[in-house]
């Protein structure tokens, strides 16, 4: 039977903290390390296989984002590819995504499926964007299909110099189905280049990608580019958490409604949040000129 250490046993919090480790999820597709307190690490962690997203890759990104948002020692997450590229986009050869094509049952049957599978999948990448902690995505080399749309629902975006985008999809046959077409347009803010990459699947290079605001900054390479993003992930996490994670919340519902719509619901959000501890510490801070200490959430 599972038993603690002596000296473990000796401290309470030790314990609890420990037990809470022991309880972190693994996952076979992804890797997940804490380079600073609150920053995580997630990777995509199928290099031999160009980081292609099979089955178990797109439910564990799903599960992994979805426990993040609830994970209290988490307050960003940098998300980086491990190999020689970032991502491959959808596998091609995983036929537990695409058997049901092949099974040789009726239209209206293969179409059930189908219809659970997009939606199964579209959550998977949705759960980026519904983690109320701050995804920085970190680009090396390729980014094709599944992995623009990866990129886009997460909240910024960074390159290295070689790094190329790709709306692959048209190129195998499919209108783009988990995300890129809805969130591209609204991220580069040209709905006309966004339609080009989307029709003619033409590779989008770091420069250009840098030019339309698809990423905030390039690098020379993957090590300085996940040093910076780190940091800025670290700086991020310094701060409340309370006012971070509002602020990812309203800004998502704000680029779906109107001005006077996304005002409202900050108004309901902030009469419940500027009761928090985290405001007034932050104030006290602010005017001791002391670093601010805050609570986990
Ligand atoms: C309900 C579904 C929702 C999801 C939809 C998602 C759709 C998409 O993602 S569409 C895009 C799908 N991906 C592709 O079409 C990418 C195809 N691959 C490439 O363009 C190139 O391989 C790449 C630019 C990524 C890398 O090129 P490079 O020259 O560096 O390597 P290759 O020699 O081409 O590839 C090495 C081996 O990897 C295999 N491979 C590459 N991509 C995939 C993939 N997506 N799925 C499965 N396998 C992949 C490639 O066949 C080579 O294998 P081998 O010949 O055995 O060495």
């Amino acid at each position: 039977m599972f038993s603690l250490p002596r000296t473990l046993l000796k401290n309470k919090d030790l314990v609890a903290k420990t037990l809470k480790m022991s309880t972190k999820p693994s996952y076979k597709t992804l890797s997940i390390t804490v380079p600073k307190e609150y920053v995580y690490h997630v990777e995509l962690a199928r290099p031999d296989k160009l980081n292609a997203m099979n089955a178990t890759m797109w439910h564990e990104i799903g599960n992994c984002f979805e426990n993040l948002d609830s994970d209290e020692d988490c307050r960003t997450i940098v998300l980086s590819g491990q190999g020689r590229l970032f991502c491959a986009g959808l596998d091609l050869s995983d036929t537990s995504s695409l058997g049901i094509l092949m099974s040789e049952v009726d239209v209206a049957r293969k179409a059930k499926h189908l219809l659970k599978l997009i939606e199964k999948y579209q959550d998977c990448l949705t759960a980026i964007e519904k983690c109320k902690k701050p995804v920085l995505s970190a680009v090396h080399s390729a980014c094709v299909g599944g992995g623009i749309n990866i990129i886009a629902a997460a909240d910024m975006r960074y390159c290295t110099k070689d790094a190329w985008f790709q709306v692959k999809e048209v190129d195998i046959g499919l209108a783009a189905d988990v995300g890129v077409l809805q969130r591209l347009p609204r991220i580069i803010g040209s709905d006309s280049l966004a339609r080009e990459l989307c029709y003619t699947a033409r590779k989008l290079p770091a420069q250009e990608a840098l030019k339309c605001g698809l990423v905030s900054e390039l690098f020379e390479d993957k090590d300085q580019m996940l040093s910076k993003v780190i940091s800025i992930a670290d700086e991020i996490a310094q701060k409340s958490p309370v006012a971070v994670q509002g602020t990812k919340v309203c800004m998502v519902y704000g680029r779906d409604h109107s001005v006077q719509e996304g005002l409202d619901q900050m108004k309901l959000w902030n009469q419940l949040m500027l009761q928090s501890d985290d405001f007034k510490n932050a104030i006290g801070a602010q005017l001791s000129k002391e670093k601010p200490v805050f609570s986990k959430l």
